[in-house]
């Protein structure tokens, strides 16, 4: 057995090997060791090879899943290696002969269809990336539901369309390993140059699409076929030849989605928090879909927002007709809640790694398909919608099959049967009736027989040595002998007492009984295979209504947020305009009404270029809202065009091309760059690619330097912006002196974000207008987050000092020499404004509760809160 074991580690050098002996996947050596720590499962040892000791761990078949999932979030990759046969069948072969055994399957990140390893809300996509001279291609496929996309994609354009997809596991040649593991989070997979070939790769594509050409699906390029051809290739590596069911691969248009860099990303916070985690993004906040493939969508559509001004109204007309009618939407809603997932069903099928649960699903889903379809059958609807409506309906014969052939609610596994109806076939219900009342039978055929021979006290028993016999007492022998009933019973034995016989159909019976639960389990098996063979066949065409059920769910969905939020259908076109009535940021505004304090205060953008660039220059204190302000014009761009309505009164947008959102002083330890290094590396990546379409978001940069070196960079910035990028830009800054910028540059304008000052404290307005801010409030800020009162009150006195010398010298004088840097401790601050007199507390201070009535205590009361009350 350790030299079968070897023998198969050997050709699998880089994966766990999780070896089947009986209801265990065993680990041995290293694996078992790198298995038992990953897993925190106990290492034991068994026999020995070489001298020393085997360590060996393993984990139970049934709870497999569980222990899969972990490994490879751990970035394993596991290969599955199963008994070939029955053991007995080895054992014919010789008692010592050892079980076949083979590896049916790699488990790895990009490959999973298992519901429990997968995030069902969330895409998983497999990626290969080639490059084929200058010329480079991406390709991904979600294995779990078919689909395929290859894009043409420069080395530049790899890291942002890496950004969006965020596949768990990327394909590529040795040569570019390095660079690909700086620019991704995924496992990246290195294949041979074979698996990249063109040549090869054609011919792999043309064999598992059955064409003659690719050109069938649109012209492709070297690259994209070589990407293509890895993806194939290595999904038949790792599923071992069982390739699930792909669609046809789609090319995506360059230019077609919004371009938006993985820094972009994670600032604007769309699928994913800074901090990690989906709760908080936008993502999590406006998706109301309610199946899983919905979520799917609209996590696609927020990662790529489309650039084609038809789709983005086809999409938003969709909103709107469901938008207008709310009862029509919450019906379309409750027929999609019970939509089961259909594609990653289909996958699963598709691998022959589905179970009748699986089939259930389609069965459910196409029947609520029909029901959806006829929701939508009405006038008034828009395209959209028509369209989607057609892939609904024509399924009767798949589903016409499931009905007749599935209980209700089927089990997971085909395994242990059980899901076929009962009434659906006479041999299986024969069967099951024979396994599970065998003595009812048995017990009809000897009422049967007792009266055939006319013998009232025949019985049928039943012992180890004749299995199942007929039983009368000597006294009949001679009758049942004789014929006629000699013909039915055959004499089996005579002892003292009794005569015992046999039947040719007591002795089918007893075989049937014996068989009848393998038989039932096998015809059972015979119709799963059938049955999902059907499904498979029918898979383009239940994929068709899986998309269709997806993109109504998903407009539903966004229509149902338009509906709860006030949000507004934007006017798109394809000027440069940017008007924004009055809008918010969803996020924000979501966590304050949670918080159920202030609400939010809505903000305009006016930020429309004509010739010229258009920059909003935005300055205000710190805690203002200038953050919130900027990135929630970004999240309305990315919104609109992704197709959904948007947190405004009335927003008109011309299309944008690239988003590009930068935070100063993010920090990237993980990468090895300084806090200074990425904001720098980050701007210069936009002031390269900006182009006239993009629209830019710049909060703070330059802070993390030297405050002239900084001011420098970002006066710089700007003015590049503006003479070469001539693109849309908000620019947040503390750097006062850049407002002087909206006097030279005909583009730039000022906004600051108001707010009052009362008693020494900073109330914050959020009200974002024209003009520059007059000052940071940076001390009072401080006061407010409990800088301990000492502290507050030095920076107070440095900021004077600070201050009047530049008021006097124009700060040209060093003003060091002035500061008392090393005076002793301040004695413990004097308040800045003397106690007011306190009327509350001195009519609280006269009372003595002791001397009081409980009527004098409540008038007390009301008096106490009058004199509470402001003003
Ligand atoms: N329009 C708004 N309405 C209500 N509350 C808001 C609004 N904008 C911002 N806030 C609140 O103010 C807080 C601070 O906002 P934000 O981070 O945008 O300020 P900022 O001006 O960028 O601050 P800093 O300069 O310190 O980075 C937010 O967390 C939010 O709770």
């Amino acid at each position: 057995m350790m030299a079968q074991y070897l023998e198969i580690k050997a050709a699998h050098p880089h994966a766990l090997l999780f070896y089947r002996m009986g209801d265990f996947y065993e680990m041995f050596f290293d694996d078992a060791v790198a298995a038992a720590a990953a897993l925190d499962i106990a290492l034991t040892k068994r026999g020995q090879h070489e001298g020393a000791d085997i360590p060996m761990c393993g984990v139970p078949v049934h709870s497999a899943e569980s222990y899969l999932q972990t490994l490879t979030r751990k970035g394993f990759v596991v290969a599955i290696c199963e008994q070939l046969e029955d053991p007995a069948e080895a054992k014919k072969r010789g008692s010592k002969s050892v079980v076949k055994r083979g590896v049916v399957r790699l488990v790895t990140p990009g490959t999973l269809t298992e519901d429990s390893l997968l995030d069902a809300r969330r895409h998983n996509y497999l990626a290969a990336w080639s490059l084929i001279r200058d010329e480079g291609a991406l390709a991904w496929a979600d294995m779990s539901t078919g689909e395929v996309v290859v894009a043409p994609c420069a080395p530049v354009a790899l890291g942002p369309l890496l950004a969006r997809l965020s596949p768990s596991e990327l394909l590529c040649v040795a040569a570019q390993e390095g660079m690909l593991r700086e620019m991704t989070d995924a496992a990246v997979s290195v294949l041979g140059a074979a698996s990249f070939d063109s040549t090869n790769a054609d011919a792999r594509l043309c064999a598992l699409y059955g064409v003659k050409t690719l050109d069938a699906f649109g012209g492709f390029t070297r690259a994209e076929v070589s990407a293509l051809g890895a993806l194939v290739d290595y999904l038949d590596l790792t599923q071992k030849g069982n390739l699930p069911l792909l669609r046809p691969p789609a090319r995506e248009a360059v230019g077609g989605a919004m371009q938006i860099d993985a820094a972009t990303r994670r600032n604007l916070e769309i699928s994913q928090r800074l901090s990690g985690g989906r709760d908080g993004s936008l993502l999590a906040v406006i998706d109301r879909t309610v199946t899983a493939p919905g979520a799917r969508l609209l996590d696609r559509r927020l990662a790529a927002p489309s650039c084609d001004l038809a789709e983005i109204r086809s999409r938003h007309d969709a909103i709107e007709v469901l938008l207008g009618d709310g009862r029509l939407r919450d019906d379309l809603r409750a027929a999609l809640r019970r939509v089961p997932d259909m594609d990653r069903a289909l996958g699963r099928l598709s691998l022959d790694r589905g179970g009748p649960r699986d089939l259930a699903a389609l069965r459910d889903g196409l029947a609520e398909a029909e029901q959806v379809a006829r929701l939508l059958d009405r006038d008034g609807m828009p395209d959209r919608l028509t369209e989607a409506t057609r892939g609904l309906t024509g399924h009767d014969r798949l589903r016409g099959l499931l009905d007749a052939a599935l209980v209700a609610e089927p089990p997971h596994l085909a395994r242990d049967g059980g899901f076929i109806a009962p009434g659906h076939d006479a041999a299986l219900d024969e069967a099951r009736t024979l396994r599970d009342e065998g003595r009812g039978v048995i017990a009809g055929l000897q009422a049967e027989y007792a009266e055939t021979a006319g013998i009232g006290t025949l019985k049928i028993k039943h012992n180890n040595v004749l299995g199942y016999f007929i039983e009368t007492t000597a006294t009949h022998a001679g009758k049942m002998m004789a014929p006629p009933l000699s013909e039915t019973f055959i004499h089996r034995q005579t002892t003292a007492s009794a005569v015992r016989f046999t039947t040719v159909e007591l002795s089918d019976l007893e075989r049937r009984i014996l068989n009848a639960g393998s038989q039932a389990l096998e015809i059972e098996k015979r119709h799963f295979a059938a049955l999902r063979e059907a499904a498979v066949a029918a898979g383009a065409s239940i994929g068709i209504a899986a998309r269709a059920l997806a993109e109504i769910d998903l407009t539903a969905g966004l229509a149902d947020l338009a509906a709860g939020g006030d949000w507004c259908r934007p006017q798109m076109d394809d000027s440069r305009s940017f008007e924004v009535v009055a809008g918010r940021h969803p996020v924000v505004e979501a966590a304050l009404r949670r918080e159920g304090g202030q609400g939010f205060v809505a903000n305009d953008c006016t930020l429309t270029a004509d010739e010229d660039a258009a920059i909003c220059l935005l300055t205000g204190p710190n805690m203002a809202g200038k953050s919130t302000w900027l990135r929630q014009n970004a999240l309305i761009a990315l919104l609109a065009q992704a197709g959904a309505f948007v947190p405004a009164r009335s927003a008109r947008l011309g299309l944008v091309s690239q988003l590009f959102s930068r935070v100063g002083a993010a920090d990237d330890l993980a990468r090895g760059r300084s806090t200074f290094m990425v904001e720098m590396v980050e701007t210069a990546a936009i002031l390269n690619q900006a182009d006239a379409r993009a629209l830019v978001i710049l909060d703070e940069i330059g802070r993390g330097t030297a405050t002239y070196d900084g001011l420098s960079i970002a006066w710089a910035t700007l003015e590049h912006l503006h003479d070469t990028n001539r693109c849309r830009a908000l620019f947040a800054t503390h750097y006062h002196e850049l407002t002087a910028l909206a006097d030279k540059l005909p583009g730039a304008a000022n906004a600051t974000v108001s707010v009052k000052e009362w008693e020494g404290d900073v109330i914050f307005l959020h009200e974002v207008r024209p003009g520059a801010a007059d000052r940071s409030y940076g001390v009072q800020v401080a006061r407010l987050a409990g800088l301990p009162p000492a502290v507050v009150q030095r920076a107070r006195a440095v900021l004077d000092t600070l201050e009047r010398n530049d008021q006097e010298t124009g700060g040209r004088r060093p003003v060091i020499d002035d500061l008392p840097l090393f005076a002793a401790p301040a004695p413990p601050p004097a308040p800045t404004t003397l106690p007011r007199e306190d009327p509350l507390r001195r009519r609280v201070d006269d009372i003595q509760p002791d001397q009081m009535t409980p009527l004098e205590a409540l008038s007390i009361l009301y008096e106490l809160k009058g004199l509470a009350k402001p003003g």
